[in-house]
């Protein structure tokens, strides 16, 4: 019986989702609250980790190993990189990268450690049961390349070092973390996203006022997924 994480990491991201849920379940556990749902029979943990790769990876691997969940939708916003993407549009991520993770003083490529790989990809089938629903609901949704970084990206330079370096279509900060953590225990993951800004010099200002209605386009497509799992 599948149990779902369903993971975000601001509040902003997760509350649109709660809201679909009653007779939350609340445990406190490592400095944070996870929230557990039953749905049409669907055992559901949801939680937001907190900003950046770190609190993202403690989330997502406690979601796996603490509270026994086998697959783990992402629902959030990100910066867009993509001129096709406009403020409040979908991303889902195919495959996902580090692009504050360095050392290529060694001669390594930017993204790349030993032991791990430039890029991560994200579950197949999950992405074409999401295709499919946003078919069916006529949703516009791009597939691409997400780069994750510990940096609120917010300068033309940075933007376009991440864009020429990566290839990247949006960014933002834990899902390369969770994708990470997903990939090593064998989850199967999904890592949706919504555009709040376009990390140029007005992504601050942008990322404000949208983060909310691009929180919820992100969320309102999530739930549509889920009830086709
Ligand atoms: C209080 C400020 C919290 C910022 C958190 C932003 N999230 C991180 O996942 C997504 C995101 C939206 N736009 C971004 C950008 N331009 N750079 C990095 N990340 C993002």
């Amino acid at each position: 019986m599948t149990k779902l994480a369903i993971m975000g990491a601001m509040e902003e991201e997760i509350e649109p989702l709660l809201s679909y849920f009653e007779n939350v379940n609340t445990v406190e556990f490592a400095n944070n609250k996870y929230y557990e749902v039953n749905y049409d029979g669907l055992e559901i943990v949801i939680a937001y980790s907190k900003i950046g790769k770190v609190f993202a990876s403690l989330t997502a691997a406690t979601m796996i190993e603490k509270f026994g969940c086998d697959t783990l939708l992402f629902s959030g916003v990100a910066g867009g990189i993509n001129p096709e993407l406009k403020i409040g549009d979908l991303i889902i991520a195919d495959k996902l990268c580090q692009h504050d993770l360095d050392i290529t003083a060694f001669g390594h490529p930017n993204g790349y450690v030993p032991g791990g790989k430039v890029f991560i990809q994200t579950s197949e089938e999950l992405r074409t049961i999401a295709k499919k629903v946003a078919l069916e609901n006529n949703l516009k949704v791009i597939e691409g390349t997400i780069a994750t970084g510990d940096q609120f990206v917010h300068s033309t330079e940075r933007k376009e070092f991440i864009q020429k370096t990566f290839d990247a279509d949006a960014l933002e900060m834990e899902g390369a973390s969770v994708a990470v953590v997903c990939d090593a225990l064998n989850i199967p993951y999904f890592i949706l996203r919504a555009i709040s800004d376009t990390a140029d010099m007005d992504a601050g200002f942008d990322f404000d006022e949208f983060l909310k209605s691009s929180a919820k386009n992100s969320a309102d497509y999530l739930i549509k997924i889920v009830k086709e799992l």
